[in-house]
């Protein structure tokens, strides 16, 4: 049996003007990318953001190709500490190519918006100072821009890929089909196109799929197929909220990708927004209707969950469905956008907090030899105390080597100012004399003159600086001069300069 490729792979963009649709986007990618054969543009790094499937890896991969620059790509698969990408990156950006093709590489940076949880700890701000210092382009690739840090965003040419637009898709789809020897009969090739939702790499795959197998495909093949295909979340309430056939809108939810669980959601967040219109009160009817099928559909949600029984999802799913449908008394006009749950919005924000809450508990605990545990419900507040005093801020935001978002948090500051900003410059340029000697080379730059150590050094703490941390804050604190050598020692006896330098 032979296996056949990809056809979304076979028939990836070569060059940027093989990227279908997405003009001015792409105009401006090549823009940016000119300018970096005449120097240095005012924005080292571009992040290509949108839905999956759309091509914001194949541009990249065609700016590239354009202007004859190498490729060096960072997947998700890849481990991507603040080390590796410093290692990678930093030296990739920083250093010229010494094959001689091109004086230039380009760093691709896939789904930049997942740098997070432990595999990639440290790996967001490695980008900021990787971007910061680059002398070669950069590109970070993210479904949701929003899933990067303010700072890092600051940094970047924004540029948003829309969905593809399906009289664009027609074209390529034809072309793809001739080369591979398919007839295509009327309306086919459209049909494909506009079931995709503007998603490139499912019409092509779509097509692929309808294909298999024959020569020719004709209207009546697609709309057999069609049914297998995955129905999106935005058809299915539109069916639920525009329609006035429960049949249909609970079969809509048959090819869903979404449990029950999930699809009330749904419906419960864009409930109040469909059903008033222009004139009508905030409460209408038509909404408490709907809500009370919600809640006796939530009622079965909650006994499978306590039973397991999942074959009463089939009723929860008839209320949710058929009772929003039968709960209208007309069909509004007017376009509404649907929104996602807020709840889930809520949550994420909550983890992003309780994560970043955690990871400053980690370098708390690191610099006081605690559990994060401890740190955090015991020493993080006197750190965010201290944050909070001009004396103490950038020597705390540098012997713990806090990010700017992590500072942020800290200080309880919801964007950088003048001030927080100078706070954290400074903390970078004292951090070059905190760091110990094993700390990750990229915290350290090399024309950095060496300081007097006695100035400001994480190392050489002595038993007074714990002293009084024991006294001001009672027992518990690690004593650093425990091991220090003798050369330690005479450091420690000379005069305070910092907080940290008792
Ligand atoms: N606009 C487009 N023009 C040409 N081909 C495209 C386009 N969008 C998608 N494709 C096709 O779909 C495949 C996937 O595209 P690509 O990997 O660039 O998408 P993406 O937006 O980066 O999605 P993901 O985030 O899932 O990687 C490519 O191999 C290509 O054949």
């Amino acid at each position: 049996m032979t296996v056949q490729m990809e056809w979304a792979e076979k028939y990836r963009p070569v060059s940027l003007s093989d990227v279908v649709g997405h003009k001015k986007v792409i105009d401006d990618l090549r823009n940016w990318g000119e300018q970096w054969e005449f120097g240095t543009p005012e924005k080292r790094a571009v992040v290509l953001h949108g839905q999956a499937g759309i091509g914001k890896t194949s541009s990249a991969h065609a700016l590239a190709r354009d202007m004859n620059w190498e490729v060096i790509e960072l997947n998700a698969s890849d481990q991507r500490t603040a080390g590796v990408i410093e290692k990678i990156a930093g030296s990739a950006s920083t250093m010229k190519t010494l094959t001689g093709t091109s004086d230039k590489r380009l760093i691709i940076l896939d789904e930049a918006d997942n740098l997070h949880g432990n595999s990639d700890r440290g790996g967001a701000r490695a980008i900021v100072d990787v971007i910061k210092k680059a002398s070669q382009p950069i590109v970070l690739i993210a479904n949701d821009i929003y899933g990067l840090s303010s700072t890092v965003r600051s940094l970047c040419l924004e540029l948003k890929f829309g969905s593809v637009q399906s009289r664009s898709m027609v074209p390529a789809l034809k072309k793809i089909a001739a080369q591979e020897d398919v007839m295509c009969g009327v309306g086919v090739i459209e049909k494909i196109a506009e079931s995709a939702d503007g998603d490139f790499r499912s019409a092509v795959n779509d097509l692929q799929a309808i294909a298999m197998g024959r020569t020719e495909i004709n209207i009546e093949d697609i709309s057999t197929s069609e049914r297998d295909n995955k129905e999106s979340i935005f058809k299915v309430v539109g069916r639920i909220f525009k329609g006035k056939d429960v049949s249909s809108a609970l079969e809509a939810t048959y090819n869903l990708d979404e449990t029950p669980e999930d699809l009330i959601h749904w419906v419960d967040e864009n409930l109040p927004y469909q059903y008033t219109g222009k004139g009508e009160e905030a409460l209408t009817p038509d909404i408490i209707a709907g809500y009370s099928y919600l809640s006796r559909s939530d009622r079965f949600l909650g006994r499978v969950r306590r039973r397991q029984n999942y074959r009463m999802w089939r009723y929860a799913g008839m209320l949710m469905t058929g009772g929003t449908v039968v709960s209208k008394s007309r069909v509004r006009g007017g376009f509404v956008k649907y929104q996602p749950p807020s709840l889930w919005r809520k949550m994420g924000q909550m983890r992003s907090r309780r994560n970043m809450r955690n990871n400053i508990a980690v370098k708390i605990g690191s610099h006081c030899n605690e559990s994060m545990r401890y740190s955090r419900l015991e020493v993080a507040g006197m750190y965010s105390r201290l944050i909070q005093e001009d004396e103490y801020a950038a020597d705390v935001v540098a012997v713990l080597g806090l990010d700017m978002d992590e500072m942020l948090h800290m200080v309880g500051a919801k964007k950088v100012t003048k001030k927080l900003q100078a706070v954290y410059d400074d903390a970078q340029k004292k951090r070059q004399v905190f760091i110990p000697a094993d700390e990750p080379a990229f915290f350290v730059e090399k024309a950095a003159p060496k300081k007097d150590p006695s100035q400001l050094s994480f190392d050489s703490l002595p038993a007074s600086n714990n002293a009084t941390l024991d006294s001001a804050f009672g027992k518990g604190f690690p004593n650093k001069d425990e091991g220090a050598t003798p050369a330690k020692k005479e450091v420690a006896a000379k005069p305070q300069k910092t907080l940290f330098d008792f």
